[in-house]
């Protein structure tokens, strides 16, 4: 169980994040709302990027504020970037390795935790295959994959269908629901793609000025006449 416990967050008078409290359980939750909502201030409130004025986020009875953010990243916590953080003259399973050494995964247990991360997203045989030459799909699979090594809790997922095709979104789907079952990790997921928030969140939280304006099963959700006002343009 995540619970977000007032959390808020400022920037000098600009109020990101507004006394947000929201408890999620589910195994994929989606974060919506308009531009400026403050979807990525609650991702960087997660990860360590943003300073808190004030609040909590409470993962299963631990206090994920007071580890710093390196220490969130070996306890569990992954993300991935709107923009795929991906080097050039890096193999894929280098980016995969570099992330198992600063979670500091075991030597011995490297080499599954990569296999098993690739082959879930369907790209083992990139893995020897630099930056350069993946396409945007192999790309944002090893975001992915980066995302799913060293035993993952919470997995945050910043718009990780940009650029994919029709097909390609399909398999991304599939992907992402499921990774509870393959991997154990929760999934939060920051969208503006309505259908694929429908399609693979369970609930979904909506965030309007840095406030929670719903929270609930996604097709509630999305029904809901604030929300249709405030985001959906209906
Ligand atoms: N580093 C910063 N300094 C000052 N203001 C910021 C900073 N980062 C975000 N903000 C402001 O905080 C508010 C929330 O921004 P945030 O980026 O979290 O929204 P968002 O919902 O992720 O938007 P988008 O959908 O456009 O990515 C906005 O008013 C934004 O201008």
């Amino acid at each position: 169980m995540i619970n977000i416990e007032n959390l808020t967050v400022k920037y000098g008078g600009v109020v990101a994040l507004d006394h947000l409290t929201l408890s999620v359980a589910d195994d994929v939750v989606g974060l919506i709302g308009p531009c400026g909502a403050g979807k990525t201030t609650m991702t960087n409130a997660f990860s360590g990027f943003a300073s808190i004025a004030e609040g909590n986020i409470v993962i299963d009875g631990m206090n994920l504020l007071a580890l710093p953010p390196h220490k969130r990243a070996c306890w569990g916590l992954a993300r991935s970037f709107q923009k795929v953080q991906i080097a050039d003259d890096l193999t894929v399973a280098d980016h995969l390795k570099a992330v198992c050494d600063a979670k500091g995964v075991k030597s011995k247990d490297r080499a599954a935790q990569i296999n098993h991360a690739l082959d879930f997203v369907g790209i083992a045989d990139c893995a020897d295959t630099i930056g350069e030459k993946l396409n945007p799909y192999q790309k944002r699979m090893t975001e992915i994959a980066k995302c799913l090594v060293g035993q993952p809790k919470i997995v945050l997922l910043d718009e990780p269908g940009g650029g994919l095709s029709e097909t390609e979104m399909l398999d991304l789907r599939r992907i992402i629901t499921q990774v509870k079952a393959r991997f154990g990790a929760h999934i939060i997921m920051v969208d503006h793609d309505v259908d694929l928030i429908r399609d693979v969140c369970t609930s979904t939280a909506v965030l309007d000025f840095g406030k929670l304006i719903a929270f609930g099963p996604t097709r509630d959700v999305l029904q809901d006449e604030a929300v249709k006002t405030a985001y959906l343009g209906r």
